[in-house]
């Protein structure tokens, strides 16, 4: 059996997570315990043969006015509230997941999934992009040096189901309406968002390394 990751390519950063997922097959395959594939998501045809999906960065109202022409919409609703898929949304994708916008929330309509509440642009105009080395070894083994890229990202303000959801890395300080800054969650054990970008650290795919082991190939359809 293969296990096939789609990033979806509506619109956005998607051809780095492609990339990066790539590479982690090639370099890591004889430690995965399933092969795996990567492909780009555009309809619905392609969406049915993946067991994962990652939602990229890029512009969430832009992507999700492509979803409803496109009549997409409702087969990615279908698909990430399924709890035997994997889900990772990015930056934009984090946005279009969760269930309720702090702010520009006109013309969104989100995929109604993750339980927190997002600011969008959180950072402000001053500060729309930056790289900032994080410690993520509390969750990734050894990681405690990665380039995280934020641009104009949002932030997880709230959790609206603690029961559910999972802080895995907020930031110091608060944003512009004096909430947390929670950049990295996941929610149950197959869904998991990161404000930031981690498809944009070159040669670096240890996040995507991660999410591959720790969330796709330990997901009920890989038989563990
Ligand atoms: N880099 C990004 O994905 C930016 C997200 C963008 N600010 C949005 O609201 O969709």
């Amino acid at each position: 059996m293969t296990i096939v990751i789609g990033v979806l390519a509506l619109q956005g950063a998607f051809i780095e997570h492609v990339q990066h997922v790539e590479k982690c097959i090639v370099e890591n395959k004889d430690q995965y315990k399933e092969k795996l594939s990567v492909i780009t998501v555009r309809d619905d045809n392609q969406l049915t043969k993946c067991d994962a999906l990652i939602i990229p960065g890029g512009e969430s109202t832009t992507m999700s006015l492509i979803a409803q022409r496109t009549g997409l919409y409702d087969d990615l609703h279908a698909f990430v509230h399924d709890p035997r898929k994997v889900i990772w949304g990015t930056c934009a994708g984090l946005i279009y997941l969760s269930q309720q916008l702090s702010n520009e929330a006109e013309l969104l309509r989100t995929l109604d999934l993750l339980k927190v509440s997002v600011m969008r642009n959180a950072f402000g105009r001053q500060a729309q992009s930056s790289t900032r080395i994080c410690d993520f070894s509390s969750f990734i083994p050894y990681c405690d040096d990665f380039p995280a890229t934020f641009i104009r990202a949002p932030v997880i303000e709230e959790v609206l189901d603690p029961e559910e959801v999972q802080v895995l890395y907020k930031l110091d300080g608060k944003d512009n309406n004096g909430q947390e800054l929670i950049v990295a969650a996941k929610q149950n054990d197959n869904i998991l968002v990161t404000s930031f970008h981690p498809e944009l650290a070159e040669n670096d795919v240890r996040f995507h390394d991660w999410f591959i082991r720790e969330f796709v190939l330990k997901a009920p359809m890989s038989g563990f």
